[in-house]
C-alpha cells in the first residue's frame, strides 16, 4: 500500500527528505491550489503538509476520506480546525522548536528596527532623500521591554533583549516568580506589563482568550509612546484599536510581522508613517524552513508507518519514559476493550478502568484511550483511533472512570474494565505477563487464562456433565478446530462460562447450533 502526501504550502525541499526517502510514501507539493481544488484533491491524500498559508477548514477535513494526518511545518495552528480534526479522527502535529531562533531573531530585528525608523529612512533614501532629521530614533538601552507569553519565543526574545540592557517585565500563565527570577526578568500581570513597558512584543498563540488581549483599554493604561512589536499572530492586538492609539499619538510606532487577515496588502495600519512591517517572515530563514519540515515530514513518516509521532498537537504528547512503560500495555488495554464490547449487547453507559500493580504509579491516561478505542472498535471500526476515542465516547455520553487500586489479586500488574449499562456491569481483566505476553485472567467471576488474540467464543452456559463434551461435538460437526479451551462456574450445578479459542470465525449457523443445545444460555463469537 502506498501513502500520498499532500504539501500545498512551500516546504523546504532539503526538509521533506524523510518524506522522499521513506518507502511507499508518494509526495505532491502543489502550492498553488485554491480552497475548492484543496477540498477536491484532499480525497486522495493520506497526509496533509501546511505552513501557515493553508486554511485547513472542516470542510477539507471532512472530504478528507482517508486524511490521517495534517502536519504543520512551524508552530501556530490556527489555520487548522482542530475541533474537526479530532471529531474525524485526524491527528494534528507541528514542528514547535524548529523556527524559535528565527522567530526570536526576526523580533529582535523588528524591535531595532523599530527603535531607530529604518525601514522608514530606507524608503526615503530610495527615493532619493537624504533625510536625517525626520528619522531620529531611541535608544533600547535602559529601556523596558514587556513580553507577554514567555513560551519558546518570548524567553529567547528577553534574553536577546537583554543583551541589549534593556530591562524586561514579562507575562505567561505558566510563568511562576521563582521562574521569573531565574530568568532574571521581572513579573507582573498584563496589566503592570503594559503599564511599565516603554516597548511591548507579542508571543502567545492565538486562543480565544488571547483574541485582542490588546484593545482599545489596553492601550489606554500604556505608557505615552510606547512602541509595540508583533510577531506572534494578528488577532491577537485588535487592528482598529492599534490604529487609533497610533492616530491618536498613544503609540508612537508598531512593528508587525502578521495580521488578522493574511495576505494584507491593503490594510490601514500600512498607511501610517508610524508602521513598520514585514510579510510573516518570522519562521522565514533557510534554517528555520529546513527544520521545521524535516520535524513534520519525521512525524508524518512515523505515523504513515505504524509509529508513534512526537509533536502532536490534538493529542496530549507522551515523554520517551512514560512511553517505555506504558508502550506494552497498548494491546492488551485495546483487547480488553474489545472483549467487553463483543460481550456486552446494551448501550455503555460508563466504563470504569481500574489500574493495578505496576500501573499503579504511572499516568495511564494513553492506555485508556487504548481501552475507549478497543470498546467502541466495533460499531466505528477503523475510524476510531487514539485521537478521536475519548471524544467519541463524550459524545455518546459515555462516562468514562481512571482508578488506581493497589489489589493486584497477585499478578505483578493488572487492568481491570468494567462497563456499566441498564441492566447491570460486566468486567474483564487482562495481565502482561513477563516474557509471555498478554493474558485475559478473569471474565466477569470467573479465573481464566486465554491469550486475548484471534477466534474466541464465549460460552454462559449451565455446569452439567456432557455440555462440555456437545460443545466440542458440535463445533467438530461444523469443522471448527478448537485451540485452546477455558471453564469456570460459580459453583457445582450452576452458572459456568466456556471460553474457547477457535480456528476460525464462527458464523450465524454455527451459533445457533450451539445455542440450540441444552444447558447453553448464551454464545458469542468474536475475534479479538
Ligand atoms: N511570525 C512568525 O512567523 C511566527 C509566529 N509564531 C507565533 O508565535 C507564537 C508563540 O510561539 P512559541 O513561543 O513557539 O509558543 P509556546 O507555546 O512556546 O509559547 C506560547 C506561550 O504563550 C503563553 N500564553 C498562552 N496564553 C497566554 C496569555 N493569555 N497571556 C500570556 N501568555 C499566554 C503560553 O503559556 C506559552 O508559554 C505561536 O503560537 C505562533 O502563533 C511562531 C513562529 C513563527
Ligand atoms: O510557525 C508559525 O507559527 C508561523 O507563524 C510561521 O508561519 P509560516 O510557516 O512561515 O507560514
Amino acid at each position: 500500500m502506498t501513502f500520498r502526501v499532500l504539501i500545498s504550502d512551500p516546504l523546504s525541499e532539503d526538509g521533506i527528505f524523510p518524506l522522499r526517502e521513506a518507502e511507499k510514501i508518494e509526495v505532491d507539493m502543489i502550492t498553488d491550489l485554491t480552497p475548492e481544488q484543496l477540498v477536491e484533491k484532499i480525497k486522495d491524500y493520506d497526509a496533509l503538509l501546511v505552513r501557515s498559508q493553508t486554511k485547513v477548514t472542516r470542510e477539507i477535513i471532512a472530504q478528507g476520506e482517508k486524511l490521517k494526518i495534517i502536519g504543520r511545518a512551524g508552530v501556530g495552528v490556527d489555520n487548522i480546525d482542530l475541533e474537526a480534526a479530532t471529531e474525524h479522527g485526524v491527528i494534528v502535529v507541528n514542528a514547535p522548536d524548529g523556527n524559535t531562533n528565527s522567530a526570536a531573531e526576526h523580533s529582535m530585528a523588528m524591535l531595532m528596527s523599530l527603535a531607530r525608523k529604518i525601514p522608514q529612512a530606507y524608503n526615503a533614501l530610495m527615493q532619493k532623500k537624504w533625510d536625517r532629521k525626520s528619522y531620529v530614533g531611541v535608544e533600547v538601552k535602559g529601556k523596558t521591554l514587556g513580553v507577554i507569553g514567555m513560551g519558546r519565543i518570548g524567553r529567547e526574545v528577553a534574553m536577546r533583549a537583554k543583551g541589549q540592557r534593556m530591562k524586561i517585565i514579562a507575562y505567561d500563565p505558566f510563568l511562576t516568580e521563582d521562574k521569573a527570577e531565574q530568568l532574571g526578568v521581572a513579573y507582573g500581570s498584563v496589566e503592570d506589563v503594559i503599564k511599565a513597558a516603554d516597548f511591548i512584543t507579542m508571543h502567545t498563540p492565538l486562543l480565544e482568550e488571547t483574541k485582542h488581549l490588546i484593545d482599545a483599554k489596553a492601550f489606554e493604561k500604556m505608557k505615552d509612546g510606547v512602541q509595540i512589536v508583533n510577531c506572534a499572530r494578528g488577532g491577537i492586538i485588535d487592528e482598529d484599536a492599534l490604529y487609533d492609539a497610533i492616530v491618536s499619538g498613544k503609540v508612537a510606532g508598531a512593528a508587525l510581522d502578521v495580521f488578522e487577515e493574511e495576505p494584507a496588502t491593503d490594510h490601514k495600519l500600512l498607511e501610517l508613517p508610524q508602521v513598520i512591517a514585514t510579510p510573516h517572515l518570522g519562521a522565514s530563514t533557510v534554517e528555520a524552513q529546513e527544520s521545521v519540515a524535516i520535524d513534520v515530514s519525521h512525524d508524518v513518516v512515523r505515523l504513515l508507518t505504524g509509529g508513534l509521532v512526537r509533536n502532536p498537537v490534538n493529542l496530549p504528547s507522551v515523554s520517551k519514559d512514560l512511553m517505555l512503560k506504558i508502550e506494552p500495555y497498548f494491546y492488551l488495554a485495546e483487547k480488553l476493550g474489545l472483549f467487553l464490547t463483543h460481550s456486552t449487547e446494551e448501550v455503555i453507559e460508563e466504563i470504569t478502568i481500574y489500574y493495578a500493580g505496576e500501573l499503579y504509579e504511572v499516568e495511564v491516561t494513553p492506555l485508556t484511550r487504548n481501552t475507549i478505542k478497543g470498546l467502541l472498535k466495533r460499531h466505528f471500526g477503523d475510524h476510531i483511533n487514539d485521537v478521536n476515542a475519548a471524544y467519541l465516547a463524550e459524545q455518546r455520553g459515555i462516562v468514562i472512570n481512571e482508578q488506581k487500586t493497589s489489589t493486584t489479586k497477585g499478578f505483578t500488574n493488572l487492568i481491570t474494565v468494567e462497563v456499566k449499562t441498564k441492566s447491570g456491569t460486566k468486567t474483564v481483566a487482562g495481565t502482561l505477563l513477563n516474557g509471555l505476553g498478554a493474558r485475559i485472567v478473569k471474565v466477569e467471576e470467573y479465573s481464566v487464562d486465554v491469550v486475548p488474540e484471534g477466534h474466541l467464543v464465549f460460552i454462559h452456559h449451565k455446569d452439567q456433565p456432557g455440555a462440555i463434551g456437545k460443545v466440542g461435538s458440535i463445533l467438530a460437526e461444523h469443522d471448527i478446530n478448537i485451540a485452546t479451551m477455558q471453564v469456570g462456574r460459580a459453583g457445582v450445578g450452576g452458572e459456568a462460562i466456556m471460553l474457547l479459542t477457535v480456528d476460525k470465525l464462527l458464523d450465524e449457523a454455527d451459533i445457533k447450533a450451539l445455542t440450540e443445545l441444552p444447558d447453553i444460555n448464551k454464545v458469542t463469537a468474536m475475534n479479538l
